[in-house]
């Protein structure tokens, strides 16, 4: 059978998903916690790579860290290997943490053009849909301007996106940082800060927007470098690369200065592997949280 609706996907408030996750931050201070199932770590909790497995993984991670993360980010490719029954599973886990009160943001980097971006759009996003959640990633490749479905739906919902700009991966230069001045990361970002000038289309200047940016914690000065004012953003920034992939609070000060009270950095495989226990779990996510702080 499929689950309700989330509790998120039918709020009427015209709060913007930046300052509904400023005032979850609040009260739960700053981390994200990345859902990522992958076989290995599957394995090493005991159970099967199926969607059986998935689902026990998901749910568990979600009573251990959801009340000691400000929200909870899977990735959605780890429920898409399992096919149907996988998105499932994301399905629950999307309605669970929006009964939980826990922000959900599908990591599922979407872009098309516009007609099809209309369609992506609505599965993450709009009222109603089964895997509406609270904010989704996007990639620009096809241009800022093709993610308009996105950005208008995210505007008149309350939800986010989160527009991968700088990448925490290394092959990410090659496209992201060529062009000096000009590069398309600096395009992406006064894009995503235009947008945000007015984040809920009512002449409320100043409420941090819906459009988010994805800058790595790994990308050391290349923010400052390649000229993107990260702190008139005015939006949220996500901050993966955080544990497994090298970074700590150090990188986070590097990568960030100024612009480190909108950054919200993102753990996954790090705090995962704490598990199964429930209560190294949590405790796991309560120190990275902690030691970032
Ligand atoms: O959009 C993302 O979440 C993302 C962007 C990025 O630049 N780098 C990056 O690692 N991610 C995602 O963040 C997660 C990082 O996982 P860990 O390296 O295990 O913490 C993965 O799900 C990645 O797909």
């Amino acid at each position: 059978m499929r689950p309700e609706v989330p509790a998120a996907a039918s709020r009427t408030s015209r709060a913007s998903f930046g300052e509904r996750l400023a005032a979850a931050r609040s009260g739960k201070g700053s981390l994200c916690v990345g859902i990522d199932p992958h076989p290995a770590l599957l394995a090493a909790w005991g159970l099967p790579d199926s969607p059986e497995g998935l689902e026990r993984f998901s749910l568990a991670v979600l009573d251990a860290v959801g009340p000691v993360s400000v929200a909870l980010k899977p990735q959605v490719a780890l429920y898409e290997r399992h096919g149907s029954r996988g998105f499932a599973v994301l399905e629950t886990l999307l309605v669970r943490a929006a009964e939980a009160g826990v922000l959900t943001i599908a990591d599922a980097k979407r872009g098309d053009i516009g007609s099809t971006m209309q369609a992506y759009a609505e599965a993450w996003l709009r009222e109603g849909s089964p895997l509406a959640a609270d904010a989704v990633t996007l990639n620009p490749y096809l241009g800022f301007e093709s993610l308009r479905p996105a950005l208008d739906l995210a505007r008149s919902t309350g939800r986010g996106v989160f527009v991968l700009a700088l990448t925490s991966n290394p092959e990410g230069r090659s496209v992201q940082h060529v062009g000096g001045d000009a590069s398309v990361a600096r395009s992406i970002a006064l894009a995503a800060a235009g947008e945000n000038a007015d984040p809920d289309g009512a002449g409320r200047p100043g409420q941090l927007g819906h459009v988010g940016l994805v800058v790595g914690a790994t990308v050391g000065d290349a923010a400052e470098r390649l000229g993107l004012d990260l702190s008139r953003l005015n939006g949220p920034i996500l901050a993966p690369g955080v544990g497994a992939q090298g970074a700590g609070t150090r990188e986070l000060r590097a990568a960030f200065g100024g612009a480190l009270p909108l950054v919200l950095p993102t753990s996954s495989r790090a705090i995962l592997a704490a598990g199964p226990d429930g209560t190294r779990l949590r405790t796991a996510a309560e120190r990275t949280r902690d030691e970032l702080a």
